[in-house]
């Protein structure tokens, strides 16, 4: 146990080592994806909640973009209702979208919203229908094996891709110094709901309000090659290998390539990092320690 007085100068230190770190980043935009697998633990649901509230409070602006893919599986499987996936994405016929929505936009997206603001923050919560947020699309899935000669056309279902983000709504909040914590469901033309993966708006979300960093926080220690080294700095080409000989597979494919496109779309560096850390967040932009997969555009 540390005396009083050498905990307020460890507490010092700490905090003018973190000043450069602060100073870089202090009115940036950071995007943070909170993956359903990553939000397991109350301890870790609480150390994201208070690392969101931490760099408000040093004047940093987080917009929070969250999944929930393992709280819809509990459900659908409490309802008995099948769900299957298809590169990472779930098939979704419209019993399924209303449980997405319900557990998206209902109670993952009050969890998150109600942590941080117990912590102190402002946090507000949104799905893609708010203000036409999230402008979709049904999204077109293609699959293709070596065996065949040309893809097939998959019908996914409700399953959409980004068409636009309202960022008018975005910009306004963050600088009224709001939280904006959104739930990962667009709205299409007709008012059609759909179901998008997660990391795939965070992506979005960076490029529209182009954000410094995009963080997506997930449940493995960054992307990994077949003998579980984490890679980092990858080329778009090295990426495409990975994908074709089948080292990136399941929901590691939309995240590498929101990753890709976040960066070539004008953000400033995404990063695939352990959310099963304590603190994963702070410890990746106020210190040397940051750990992860760091994909920027070369
Ligand atoms: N090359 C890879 N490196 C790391 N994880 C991978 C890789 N390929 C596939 N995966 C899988 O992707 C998962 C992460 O995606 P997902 O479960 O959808 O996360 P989240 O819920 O955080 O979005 C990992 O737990 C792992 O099972
Ligand atoms: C189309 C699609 O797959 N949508 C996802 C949306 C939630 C999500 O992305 O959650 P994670 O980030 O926790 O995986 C789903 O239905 O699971």
């Amino acid at each position: 146990m540390l005396l009083d007085h050498d905990k307020a100068a460890h507490v010092a230190k700490v905090l003018t080592e973190a000043l450069p770190y602060i100073q870089r980043y202090v009115g940036k935009t950071l995007v943070i994806k909170y993956g359903g697998n990553a939000m397991e633990s109350e301890e870790l649901k609480n150390s994201f909640a208070r690392d969101i509230v931490s760099m408000k409070a040093v004047g940093i602006n987080p917009i929070v973009v969250h999944g929930g893919g393992p709280q819809i599986g509990d459900l659908l499987k409490r309802l008995s209702i099948e769900s299957h996936f298809i590169n990472g994405m779930r098939v979704t016929d419209s019993k399924t979208m209303d449980v997405v929505e319900m557990v998206l936009g209902g109670s993952v997206n009050k969890e998150i919203v109600s942590l941080i603001n117990q912590n102190g923050g402002n946090a507000i919560g949104l799905t893609g229908k708010d203000a036409r947020l999230i402008q979709a699309k049904k999204l077109n899935v293609t699959h293709k094996t070596s065996e065949m000669a040309a893809p097939e056309i998959i019908d996914v279902g409700q399953v959409g891709e980004v068409a636009g983000i309202n960022t008018n709504l975005l910009n306004m909040l963050v600088s009224s110094d709001f939280i904006p914590v959104i739930a990962p469901i667009g709205v299409g033309d007709d008012g059609t709901s759909y179901n998008i993966n997660a990391d795939l708006v965070a992506g979005k979300v960076a490029e529209a309000v182009k954000a410094e960093k995009l963080m997506l926080l997930t449940n493995i220690a960054g992307l990994l090659d077949k003998e579980g080294n984490i890679l980092t700095g990858l080329t778009t080409q090295q990426v495409d290998e990975l994908i074709e000989n089948g080292t990136i597979y399941g929901g590691m494919l939309p995240k590498i390539q929101c990753a890709l496109d976040a960066v070539k779309g004008g953000v400033g560096s995404a990063l695939i990092l352990d959310g099963r850390v304590a603190n994963a967040i702070l410890l990746e932009i106020f210190t040397d320690k940051g750990i992860g997969t760091l994909i920027t555009c070369h």
